[in-house]
């Protein structure tokens, strides 16, 4: 019988944990004791992800880049256990091969039992992928994570155009996932977040928080995108990455008037120093 090794665990302390909350999904713990967002048209979104003073998220497309640090690492994974799903692009799941589970000491102890008694259990992934170009496989972390219980089989969306391959399909139900068609109506062959996030709702997912990558953050700080998210927690990492990497800068749109207009802007903030790192938690101004 083959062994496997014990996964790293990770605590996330009650003072900086209470400075966040007010930011997480209302009834905000997926427990089986409570019901998150039900009423809600759409589930409750947490944009997160974390920067560099030059606001790259990575150092180039396609490249794995560790920014936080590992008290922000915790806070993460804190927020990864108080949401439904996790969603990411195409590009960061084949750059990254995340695992996109929450390793927070709560939740694999939720593992052990069955997920139950009430405690924290772990988010769904969900992977944007309308040209099926994420080939998941029987190695892919996501897929071992969910093989061994410390993390949930994927849901990939798919256009509806798009013929995926039978290998791939077997790969992910048999971790309990599997991919989804959706007609990619909008610009550039890309999926509309209204059509996205009903999907999201009818899987019975009350709230997703959002990671990336550069394209998925983009897109969700300016218009129309931004009416969809409800709180953005954004680690900032004191290093610069320098020029050619992947950037957090939504395009602007023009006024009436023909000036331009910021994509977007925080209110409700709070900072919270985490280790050698700060997190920015906000609601984007209406
Ligand atoms: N520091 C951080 O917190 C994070 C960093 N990253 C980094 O970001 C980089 C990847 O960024 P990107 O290349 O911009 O990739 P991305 O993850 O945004 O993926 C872009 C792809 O996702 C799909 N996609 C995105 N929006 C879509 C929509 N509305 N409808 C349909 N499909 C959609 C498309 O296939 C598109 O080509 C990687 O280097 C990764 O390491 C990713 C997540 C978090
Ligand atoms: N919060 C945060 N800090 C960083 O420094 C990062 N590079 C990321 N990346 C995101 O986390 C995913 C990796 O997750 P696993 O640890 O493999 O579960 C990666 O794909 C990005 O979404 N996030």
């Amino acid at each position: 019988m083959t062994s496997i090794p014990p996964r790293e665990t990770l605590t996330f302390p009650p003072g900086p944990a209470a400075l966040i909350t007010p930011y997480l999904p209302p009834n905000n713990t997926n427990t089986t004791t409570t019901t998150s967002s039900s009423t809600r048209a759409y589930p409750y979104v947490t944009l997160t992800y974390a920067h560099s003073l030059d606001a790259s998220i990575s150092l180039g497309p396609g490249i794995r880049t560790a920014l936080s640090g590992p008290e922000s690492k915790a806070m993460t994974h804190f927020l990864r256990a108080h949401h439904d799903a996790i969603l990411v692009g195409a590009g960061t799941a084949v750059a990254d091969d995340p695992g996109l589970n929450s390793r927070l000491a709560a939740a694999v102890a939720a593992d052990a039992d069955g997920g139950g008694g009430g405690r924290v259990k772990q988010p769904r992934p969900v992977v944007l992928d309308p040209r099926g170009r994420w080939a998941v496989h029987a190695g892919s972390k996501v897929v071992e994570l969910a093989r061994e219980g410390s993390g949930l089989g994927p849901l990939v969306l798919v256009d509806t155009g798009t013929v995926m391959e039978e290998g791939r399909r077997r790969v992910l139900e048999a971790v309990g996932g599997r991919y989804i068609a959706l007609e990619a109506r909008g610009e550039r062959g890309r999926f509309e977040w209204a059509d996205v996030l009903s999907v999201l709702k009818q899987e019975g997912l009350g709230s997703v928080m959002i990671e990336g990558g550069g394209e998925v953050i983009n897109s969700l700080l300016a218009p129309p995108g931004n009416a969809f998210v409800d709180s953005v927690i954004v680690t900032i990492a004191p290093t610069w990455l320098g020029q050619g990497g992947v950037v957090v800068s939504p395009v602007r749109s023009t006024g009436v008037d023909g000036q331009p207009v910021a994509p977007a802007r925080l209110t409700d903030v709070t900072w919270c120093p985490l280790g050698e790192d700060v997190v920015l938690c906000g609601r984007i101004l209406r």
